[in-house]
């Protein structure tokens, strides 16, 4: 039984690294008691403020995001923070070399029906000039520049699923000791799969490469594609990165013209790009359809992305349907 700490140090990960993950961890733990607490906590609902990006908040996005801001500002090799949940990004109290961004609850509008949410991180390292921690162009390093990323799932059990570039690990938390074990380690992602998930509410919207992709999905054995696929949609994007980290699956958000101002609904810093990390790590691929998401060069803390992640042959045929 391997404890975090014990993973960290075999993968040679840097102790200021591990300092930061485990301030993450931390939070997580305190997140995943208060989601278990429920309604009991009174905690449940909706705030009446909105974050930068026009959504409702409810009231566990918001706590979620203090737990994780006030931790990781007072640890010595933070420099700045970045959240869905904050306008901007948040300096250190201290000069420390990381930086992290992070979702602190993904999937919030499940918190309310007792379904699968989840926080996501991903850690960069800050560049070394003389650029101030309030500078939000710190943090302006595509997705290939993350030392760690990885998620929390709150779901039966919770989860962690981190890599630091040396293959996904992942960890049960043990809530009679408090402590996350490893519980399997070198997870490969099957290649082939014949199950999507997408929110097919929005096809009318979609362009039309995505439109056509799905269609022949529908077609099954009799379509282009020759296989009969299966559906699912969580609306929980750490629980259906989970499903396709466990056996394999094709997961979409694609841009759509509901407001073409925006360039997908999922963000690129601590949505896309954490996932993807853990997608390729696991031997999977992750394209917006016409580049790898880690390539993408961000302009903003919360620039938005098309996300294409899963299984790489299936990715590989979506990438194929976008080049015609
Ligand atoms: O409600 P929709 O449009 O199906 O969107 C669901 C997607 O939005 C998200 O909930 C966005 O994340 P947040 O809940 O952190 O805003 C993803 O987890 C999920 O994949
Ligand atoms: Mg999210
Ligand atoms: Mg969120």
């Amino acid at each position: 039984m391997k404890r975090l700490d014990q993973v960290l140090a075999a993968d040679g990960v840097p102790a200021e690294l591990e300092l930061v993950i485990n301030d993450v961890i931390v939070a997580c733990k305190d997140i995943a008691f208060k989601l278990r607490q429920g309604e009991l906590a009174g905690i449940l609902g909706a705030t009446e403020d909105e974050n930068v990006q026009g959504e409702t908040q409810k009231m566990l996005d918001v706590i979620s995001n203090d737990l994780l801001k006030d931790i990781l500002i007072d640890n010595p090799y933070v420099k700045a923070i970045g959240s869905e949940e904050e306008d901007y990004t948040v300096a250190s109290t201290t000069p420390g070399k990381y930086l992290v961004t992070f979702d602190p609850l993904d999937g919030s509008s499940n918190i309310d029906v007792n379904l699968s949410v989840g926080t996501i991180f991903s850690i960069l390292e800050a560049p070394e000039d003389d650029r101030a921690a309030d500078d939000q162009s710190i943090f302006l390093q595509n997705g290939r520049k993350q030392v760690a990323a990885g998620y929390v799932l709150y779901g039966p059990s919770a989860l962690l699923v981190m890599s630091t570039g040396n293959g996904v690990n992942i960890f049960t938390l043990d809530t009679t000791v408090g402590e996350f074990i490893l519980t399997k380690s070198g997870v490969q992602i099957p290649e082939d799969t014949a199950e999507f998930a997408i929110n097919m509410s929005n096809q009318r919207f979609w362009e039309p490469e995505m439109k056509q992709y799905i269609d022949d999905c529908l077609q099954g054995e009799e379509g282009p594609l020759g296989k009969r696929y299966n559906m699912r949609w969580v609306a929980s994007m750490v629980a259906e990165v989970h499903r396709i980290l466990m056996r394999g699956g094709i997961f979409m958000y694609p841009y759509d013209n509901r407001d073409p101002s925006k360039a997908g609904k999922l963000r690129l810093m601590y949505e896309g790009n954490p996932m993807s990390m853990l997608v390729e790590q696991a031997g999977g691929a992750s394209s917006t359809g016409r580049m790898d998401i880690m390539d993408v060069a961000p302009q903003g803390i919360h620039d938005r992305v098309p996300v294409v992640l899963g299984s790489k042959n299936e990715v590989a045929k979506v990438v194929a349907y976008h080049a015609k």
